[in-house]
């Protein structure tokens, strides 16, 4: 990787903040960002919308191979567009996300997504938010964080953000959402989710999102120097 930009990879389960730290972090240094988890979840929508089934490797790896999708900035906003259709919305919802971790389970769609993610690594640096970003897809890179925080915790920011949108969430299905999920991420046969070996691994249950990016930014600024 050194003809490659530098890479700061921040890998952890749903709702730790990844999203959040990693568009604060890319602003700060003006390095390019990856939502790789956005490229799962348009994997899982697109399967929805031609009726592929999501347990079928067979039939998602050409799928995802050739998956018409497109990113783009607006202001602080991505947005994600799908054959041509906006599907930001859509892309967010626990349905999608339950998709996504299902398709991320096959070994072959995760080898046909790779190239696409790797391509993202330009000057002048990369920040890119996943599940495997240190273990497996930018292995060399210069700085790896993985950020936690507790089930409970997570689940009450996602309800916080839902309730923020105007949506009537039950506290109980989200923490089960989340739990199922986590549970497919950390215990697959491919990828499973796991701090790198030479992650900094950062509990933010306790912390606010300034204190995680302060914290953070030190880390980066040490390992950069
Ligand atoms: N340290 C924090 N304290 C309180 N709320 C936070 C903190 N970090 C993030 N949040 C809020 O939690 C919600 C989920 O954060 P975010 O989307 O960044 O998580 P994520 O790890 O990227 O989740 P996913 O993997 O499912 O996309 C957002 O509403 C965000 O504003
Ligand atoms: N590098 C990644 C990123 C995501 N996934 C899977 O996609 C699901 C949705 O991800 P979000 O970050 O958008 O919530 C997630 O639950 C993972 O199953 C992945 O496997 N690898």
């Amino acid at each position: 990787m050194s003809t490659h930009a530098p890479v700061i990879t921040v890998d952890g389960p749903s709702g730790a903040g990844k999203g959040t730290l990693c568009m604060l972090l890319a602003e700060k240094l003006g390095w390019n960002l990856l939502d790789s988890g956005a490229i799962y979840r348009v994997l899982a929508l697109a399967a929805l919308h031609h009726g592929v089934d999501t347990e079928s490797e067979d039939a998602l790896v050409p799928l995802a191979a050739h998956l018409d999708v497109q990113f783009v900035a607006e202001g602080d906003l991505v947005r994600v567009i799908l054959e041509g259709e906006d599907v930001s919305d859509t892309l967010r919802t626990e349905k999608v996300g339950n998709a996504a971790s299902k398709v991320a389970a096959l070994p072959r769609v995760r080898e046909a997504l790779l190239r696409r993610q790797r391509a993202f690594n330009e000057h002048p640096g990369l920040v890119a938010d996943g599940r495997d970003m240190g273990t497996v897809v930018f292995t060399s890179a210069e700085v790896k964080i993985f950020l936690d925080a507790s089930a409970e915790e997570r689940a009450t920011r996602r309800m916080n953000q839902l309730q923020k949108k105007g949506l009537d969430v039950s506290f109980s299905s989200l923490l089960s959402e989340i739990q199922e999920r986590d549970y497919r991420d950390r215990n697959r046969a491919v990828a499973p989710l796991r701090p790198a070996d030479d992650a900094l691994v950062l509990d933010s249950t306790e912390m606010s999102i300034e204190q995680v990016l302060e914290k953070v930014l030190a880390y980066v600024n040490v390992k950069l120097k």
